[in-house]
């Protein structure tokens, strides 16, 4: 049976979409399928979130930058439309992981992984952090939380992802392909 992920992102400036693409290699090599959603259309290769590829979904990782310790407003807007699916009880259970990148090591990432998981939790879905038998968890002097996976994309956007950011990206894709297909 194929485990379909949605690796869900919304970036501005391309930290986000490169954190969702080391996330998706990592489901890929697990054998899973990897559904790369945005919110909306910025460059002609995105493919807009439908309610149905959550409906449908065996997974779902969700990522936004940090505006000011929350979400970016388009992924807020998103799941403002999402209470059909709320209603009807259509996410419960599903696994699901959070990422997120800052300008500064602690300009409120943190808060930021936080506030992204609320909606996937009153959608009772399953939350999956960064366990610290992840070995760069420990030593990071960039991003990555026990919350989820971070980029520090610096005050140009100009820090592509270290090597700690992207083992543990690929760590909770790893993760969430795994744990869907044990669910499934
Ligand atoms: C409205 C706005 C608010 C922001 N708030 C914060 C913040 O609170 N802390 C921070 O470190 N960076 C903040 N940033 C910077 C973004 O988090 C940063 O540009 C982003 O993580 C880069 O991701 P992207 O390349 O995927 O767009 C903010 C940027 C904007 C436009």
């Amino acid at each position: 049976m194929t485990t379909n992920i949605v690796v869900l992102y919304h970036s501005s400036h391309g930290s986000l979409e490169a954190m969702a693409h080391e996330i998706c290699d990592a489901i890929e090599q697990q054998g899973a399928n990897a559904l790369l959603r945005t919110f909306v259309q910025r460059q002609p290769h995105d493919i807009v979130i439908s309610k149905e590829d959550l409906i449908n979904c065996d997974g779902l990782a969700f990522g936004t930058p940090t505006r000011f310790g929350m979400m970016a407003s388009q992924a807020k807007s998103f799941w403002e439309t999402t209470s059909d699916l709320w209603l009807k009880g259509q996410l419960i259970d599903k696994p699901a992981c959070v990422f997120s990148s800052s300008s500064s090591m602690h300009g409120g990432n943190e808060a930021t992984l936080l506030n992204l998981s609320l909606p996937l939790l009153h959608h009772g879905m399953m939350l999956l952090g960064v366990p610290y038998d992840v070995p760069e968890l420990l030593g990071t002097e960039t991003g990555g939380t026990p919350y989820g996976a971070t980029h520090v994309a610096g005050s140009n956007n100009s820090n592509i992802l270290s090597k700690d950011e992207i083992k543990i990206c690929q760590s909770v894709g790893k993760r969430l392909a795994l744990i869907a297909s044990k669910l499934q």
